[in-house]
């Protein structure tokens, strides 16, 4: 929700929000404020309004009135205390209209009633009423209609108990209405104008808001952007494992911590048997289908230290950190079973799958990834002129002449056979426990 700076016509005569949802939130955030405003009112109002007691007995001495007035102001000071302690433990109260009216009646009705009983002291009795008037528009936390009847009946009152028990000379009486007219008009301008602005703080506040957790949406959403460019760019989109860049990434950083631990690392190639002839009977579709299942099956052999990835077409690619050709023959026999011990069955069509694997060991001191793919992919070949599904592995001494920089063996091409023997199903796996035995 995009909330704007309160303007002039969202807001109405009382300086208060058109909207009543908008008002309503603002009353409850400002509901702390105005219960703190309204306790520290209540008890200046009643130290005031006893400590004026004193003045009672300067002008009336320990009479009968002055008891009277004296058990008055005692009777308003407690309600106020009250009220005060009750908006300590609710603060709601501060806001509502019942209870705040109740203690501002019963303080203009104490200080109206210091009239008949004080009748010398009218000055003084007036300018408390000016004093009590500024303070309902300014520290009573009150709608403006409810300050303006507060005032209304302070002044109504005045008038009517200065008629019946202190009669002033009509221009000082005109004065005094003026004066409070006055105080009034002044009052009402202050206290809605700082309504206004109270508002178009929390407006601007509400925009900011807004405009931070949209930023903050917009954020997330870029980062789950990012998150998703940074796998797909290392993902490969068909069969869900790791694409080629990425398994060269991690191949990389595994053959460079065995040469410098002394460790071996062992790669191996996988490939499709067959795979154009399931592409043209099958079509596309059930071929992707195929390649999706052989990925899932290869990737289920491995462990989460291994790297396997789509070299591309219908060929795979695995490093294997920690395993020695002979284990890493182990593994990939494993694997030949998981790929060809149950056929695929797409839309009532069984299909027969199998794959052919060369192994080849990354030599110490080898540079690069390269000779040891090679490797693996003659081997691989190897294993397609032997007839496929099965496991070739590149013989020790061939990788060894190769890495002491001799000639490497001549490499007819795919139909020819390397010089390498094809692991025998179940051949012992050499130490190496792999995830899914
Ligand atoms: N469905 C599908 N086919 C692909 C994809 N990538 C490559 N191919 C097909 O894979 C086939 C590879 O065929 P070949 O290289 O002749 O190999 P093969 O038929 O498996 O024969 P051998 O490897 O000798 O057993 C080609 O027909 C490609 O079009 C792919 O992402 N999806």
């Amino acid at each position: 929700m995009v909330t704007i700076a309160a303007t002039a016509e969202d807001l109405d005569w009382r300086g208060e929000f058109r909207n009543p949802a908008r008002e309503a939130l603002f009353r409850r955030t400002m509901r702390a404020h105005d219960a703190c405003q309204l306790r520290h009112a209540l008890v200046v109002a009643a130290g005031l309004f006893l400590a004026f007691g004193l003045t009672d007995y300067s002008l009336l001495g320990s009479s009968h009135d002055f008891w009277l007035l004296l058990a008055m102001r005692i009777s308003v000071t407690l309600m106020l205390l009250l009220l005060a302690l009750a908006v300590r433990y609710r603060p709601a109260l501060a806001q509502a209209p019942l209870p705040v009216n109740l203690a501002c009646l019963l303080a203009i009705s104490g200080l109206l009633l210091t009239v008949p009983l004080r009748p010398d002291g009218i000055w003084i009795s007036l300018a408390s009423l000016v004093a009590a008037s500024m303070s309902l528009y300014l520290f009573i936390p009150n709608r403006v209609p409810w300050m303006l009847a507060g005032n209304a009946y302070l002044i109504g009152g005045l008038l009517v108990a200065m008629r019946l028990w202190a009669p002033l000379p009509g221009g000082v009486l005109a004065n005094s209405l003026l004066l409070l007219g006055f105080v009034n008009l002044l009052c009402w301008m202050t206290v809605t104008r700082l309504h206004r602005l109270q508002r178009a703080q929390f407006a601007s506040l509400a925009d900011a808001r807004s405009v931070n957790r949209r930023l903050a949406a917009e954020l997330e959403e870029r980062s789950t952007l990012e998150r998703r460019l940074r796998h797909m760019a290392r993902t490969d989109e068909l069969t869900g494992i790791t694409n080629r860049r990425r398994f060269f990434e991690l191949a990389e950083q595994s053959r460079r911590e065995a040469n410098r631990d002394g460790t071996p690392l062992s790669l191996c190639m996988v490939d499709i048997d067959h795979f154009k002839t399931i592409n043209d009977r099958h079509g596309h579709a059930v071929g992707d289908m195929a390649l999706r299942v052989v990925a899932a099956r290869c990737q289920s052999m491995l462990r989460d230290s291994d790297h396997m990835g789509r070299y591309g077409g219908e060929e795979f690619v695995i490093a294997l950190p920690q395993a020695c050709s002979i284990t890493a023959g182990g593994i990939a026999e494993r694997i030949r079973e998981a790929v060809s011990r149950q056929p695929l069955e797409i839309n009532g069509m069984i299909l027969t799958l199998s794959v052919t694997l060369g192994i080849s060991c990354v030599e110490p001191g080898e540079g690069s990834l390269d000779p040891g793919l090679l490797r693996a992919d003659r081997a691989l070949y190897a294993g397609k002129a032997r007839g496929r599904n099965c496991v070739v592995t590149t013989p020790r001494s061939l990788a060894a002449g190769r890495s002491s920089g001799s000639a490497p063996a001549p490499m007819p091409g795919r139909a020819a056979a390397i010089g390498a023997a094809a692991a025998p199903a179940g051949a012992p796996v050499g130490g190496r426990l792999p995830r899914h035995p």
